[in-house]
């Protein structure tokens, strides 16, 4: 802060100047509880980028039906996977900031939030600009850009950013789907993740939220990007990787595979025992969590399969953090000298 004493009377005060990093995710419930996740489901799925249908047809079908079935529902999945610190989503989206603090030097805050639900990214921004930064670089945390993702987190920062008299410059950290260091960090991740079981993989199972297939027919490259990522990390662990889609929601066609039935007919192909990984998470989370861990193995197992191990997502380990710090120093490039 300037000292009072030489600004004019009646001017704001100015607080030093400093440049901010903004790590977005998705949003999660505030708690396992229906109310909680109707909230949140009311939130998220009302956002035109993730449900593309006109809100005339949809809010009637959202407001009517959804909202009155699934929020039990996907409150005992999230109760499964509750954790002392609240929802694993936030939970370590926060330690990962927390492992970045002071990463950048001195002159770079960094803090976090979520594009539904608490924090907000309006909110943040804007503590961030009262805290001077006048530069800010917004991290939505998904390797691989898709539309309901990567754009409504920007979308959400550009609309903050409509109601500022005195806006920050914005930059916004670019898809890491095919960065070498991002491959490099799932690779160490899993090969220490695949040394520490008690079995040999017969296969390792990569598997991307799902999107519908219509949105590739439009042009969103999310699918390029999971499938490329799958290459370059089979390529890098030596043996192809399965690449499948899951968390399939609503009744249009979705990417395929799925996961789930990709993990029931793996057993009647003689591959009884799997890792499984979801490289295009950054946290591990409900659809990780209990999908893949709890469901997945279930699947996997009634039809047959022996051994069954879900990997973690990068989240906030040594390798996760050093991976973001590089990425995101790469972006800060020409804002901070000495990252
Ligand atoms: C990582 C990328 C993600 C894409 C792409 C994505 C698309 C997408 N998701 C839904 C519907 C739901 N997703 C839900 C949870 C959820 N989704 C992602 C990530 C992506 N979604 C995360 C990280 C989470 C977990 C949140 C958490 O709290 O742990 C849910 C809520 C849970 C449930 O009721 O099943 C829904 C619904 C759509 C429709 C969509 C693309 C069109
Ligand atoms: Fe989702
Ligand atoms: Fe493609």
């Amino acid at each position: 802060m300037l000292p009072a004493a030489i600004l004019p009377v009646g001017h704001p005060p100015i607080p030093k100047r400093k440049v901010g990093v903004l790590l977005t995710n998705l949003g999660t419930p505030d708690g396992a509880d229906t109310k909680s996740v109707k909230r949140y489901l009311a939130e998220f799925l009302s956002d035109r980028r993730v449900v593309e249908i006109p809100p005339l047809i949809w809010q009637p079908i959202l407001r009517g039906i959804i909202l009155n079935t699934r929020p039990q529902k996907s409150a005992e999945a999230y109760a499964q996977v509750w954790s002392e610190d609240g929802s694993p989503l936030a939970a370590i989206t926060k330690a990962q900031n927390k492992a970045l603090q002071g990463a950048f030097g001195p002159g770079v805050m960094v803090d976090w939030a979520m594009r539904y639900g608490k924090p907000s990214i309006p909110e943040r921004l804007q503590a961030m600009k009262d805290a001077g930064c006048e530069r800010i670089l917004v991290a939505p945390l998904y390797p691989q850009y898709c539309g309901a993702t990567t754009a409504t987190a920007n979308d959400k920062a550009f609309e903050a950013l409509a109601k500022m008299r005195w806006q920050p410059a914005l930059r916004t950290l670019p898809p890491y789907h095919d960065d070498a260091v991002y491959i490099e960090a799932l690779a160490t991740s899993i090969e220490a993740g695949v040394a520490a079981l008690d079995f040999e993989p017969q296969a390792i199972v990569a598997s991307f939220h799902g999107m519908p297939q219509r949105t590739l027919e439009l042009g969103d490259p999310y699918h390029c990007h999971c499938q490329k990522t799958g290459r370059l990390l089979g390529e890098r662990l030596g043996k192809p990787l399965i690449v499948s889609f899951q968390s399939r929601f609503g009744r249009a066609k979705w990417l395929e595979p799925a996961t789930d039935i990709t993990l029931e007919e793996l057993p009647a192909k003689g591959i009884t025992k799997i890792a499984i990984v979801a490289p295009g998470f950054s946290a591990d989370c409900l659809e990780t969590l209990e999908e893949l861990a709890i469901r997945g193995r279930e699947s996997f197992e009634e039809k047959g399969g022996t051994h069954f191990a879900y990997l973690p997502c990068l989240n906030a380990s040594d390798v996760g953090v050093e991976m973001l710090r590089t990425l995101l120093a790469r972006e800060l490039e020409g804002w901070v000298s000495a990252a």
